[in-house]
């Protein structure tokens, strides 16, 4: 039997789905066979304040999609968060801020699926500004992320929707926003969360777990619990366990509303099922998909060549633990050095590795974002969530272990969403691992375009 689902690219295009593949806790918002079918769209928010959820329900439609993302959060954002928001330049919601918001301002947990650079983070802290009170002195919202350097962005960002609006004297207290990082200094922030608990957290997984064992931080009074990078926290070995822990033992999802983002969820119908089962979110929760048979974004260009590279991110791998007991030189300093002697343009070269210390990383970064050109030597450390909208290049100089971490590298770059500026991923591969390309075009549903080098005479 077929079910009608949402489209996210129009309001009255309605899109035929198999109903074997939907479940009532997931709406995929693809915009697959469009019929030129119209109907009456009843707004998200009444639908799903109704305890049963169909998918033919969440069908009906949003009528979302002409609004602003002001008009998106009014009556649930307080006023000076959206003048920041607009002082900011959002102004228009991308199609995950406009299909997500309305579900999870009704309080259900939702699992955010939405392609790389589509705005997954202000999605969830509209959210969160939705439902802390400044007045209180508690922590009333974590963000889990996976690297120090995703937790400084996101921390950047809620700074800046947190701060006060121009032309405004605002008497009430303000929201306060604690980086907990790996890294960092513990012991300052510990009296910090004592003496004055900030409104929000962003924390990676060691630093927030640590303080939670030694009783210095409780999640008692935290409404909402954001893990974003979800997937990757899952798949890390060092941090499945304190992440289950933190969802399921120190915490009860009963207590909040939990909210899980990613560009990827391999297996998506089984982490939901999981998410039930284990009772790391609510049994209601949603799995908000935008773009689902497009994983990647539309403006990336993709190429494969065997040269060298001129601009941009240039990932690479990893060193092997054989090969630094070999005493080998890793393949991103011999980069460095490489490009340092030859590459005659004006950009800077950066490296980025995890083997280098935090302030190293710092300032790499720093450099980074502070504009002009840059050739960024990288892991797959800069491969999650950070965003240099300037980055129009990203090269992989090694080809990356999965089709998931393509996708991750790839999304470094086509990150202004409103923008039609043409960006370029290069996998500089050898001939035999033409198939691995091969699988990762089939998966992820792109095709890259051989170039030809010229040769000189
Ligand atoms: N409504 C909006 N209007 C304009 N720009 C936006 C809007 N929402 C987000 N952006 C910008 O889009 C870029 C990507 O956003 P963000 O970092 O949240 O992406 P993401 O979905 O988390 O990506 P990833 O999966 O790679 O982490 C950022 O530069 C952000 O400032």
């Amino acid at each position: 039997m077929a079910a009608i689902a949402i489209s996210a690219a129009h309001p009255i295009l309605v899109t035929r789905v198999n109903h074997k593949l939907s479940s009532p806790n997931s709406i995929d918002f693809t915009n697959r066979a469009f019929l030129p079918v119209s109907i009456s769209l009843k707004p998200l928010r009444a639908v799903l304040s109704s305890s049963a959820v169909s998918t033919e329900e969440l069908a009906a439609g949003t009528g979302n999609n002409s609004l602003t993302l002001r008009e998106l959060c009014q009556g649930h954002v307080p006023e000076h968060v959206l003048r920041r928001m607009e002082e900011t330049g959002y102004v228009l919601p991308t199609d995950i801020q406009r299909e997500a918001l309305p579900v999870l301002f009704s309080s259900r947990d939702c699992i955010l699926h939405a392609q790389t650079g589509s705005g997954k983070t202000l999605t969830y802290l509209l959210l969160i500004f939705s439902l802390v009170n400044a007045q209180r002195s508690a922590v009333q919202a974590v963000i889990v992320v996976p690297t120090r350097e995703l937790g400084m962005q996101v921390t950047k960002v809620a700074r800046v929707l947190a701060a006060k609006p121009l032309d405004t004297d605002l008497e009430h207290k303000l929201c306060t926003v604690m980086a907990l990082l790996d890294g960092g200094m513990l012991r300052r922030h510990k009296s910090w969360l004592k003496a004055e608990p900030p409104t929000i957290v962003v924390a990676t997984m060691g630093s927030l777990c640590q303080l939670i064992e030694k009783h210095i931080f409780k999640l008692e009074s935290v409404q909402v619990l954001v893990i974003d990078e979800v997937d990757f926290l899952f798949n890390s070995s060092k941090q499945v366990s304190s992440l289950k822990k933190l969802l399921a033992s120190y915490s009860s999802c009963n207590n909040r509303q939990t909210v899980f983002a990613s560009a990827s969820i391999p297996q998506h119908r089984r982490f939901l099922h999981d998410c039930i089962q284990q009772k790391w979110t609510k049994s209601d929760v949603l799995h908000v998909h935008v773009n689902a048979i497009k994983p990647l974004p539309s403006c990336l260009h993709h190429r494969f060549v065997s040269d060298a590279p001129e601009s941009g991110i240039i990932f690479v791998a990893e060193q092997s633990e054989k090969s630094k007991k070999a005493g080998n030189a890793p393949s991103s300093t011999l980069l460095v050095d490489f490009l340092s002697n030859s590459y005659k343009g004006s950009s800077d070269v950066l490296l980025l590795e995890e083997d280098m210390n935090f302030n190293s990383r710092a300032a790499s970064l720093l450099e980074v974002r502070q504009g002009g050109g840059y050739l960024l030597v990288s892991t797959d450390i800069a491969a999650r969530g950070i965003d240099l909208p300037e980055t129009t290049h990203v090269y992989n100089f090694d080809l990356p272990r999965s089709a998931v971490d393509y996708l991750h590298r790839a999304g470094r770059t086509g990150r202004k969403p409103f923008s039609d500026e043409k960006c370029t991923v290069t996998s500089i591969i050898t001939s035999e691992e033409l198939f691995v390309l091969q699988r990762y075009e089939n998966e992820l549903k792109f095709k890259s375009e051989e170039l030809t080098l010229q040769t000189q005479c």
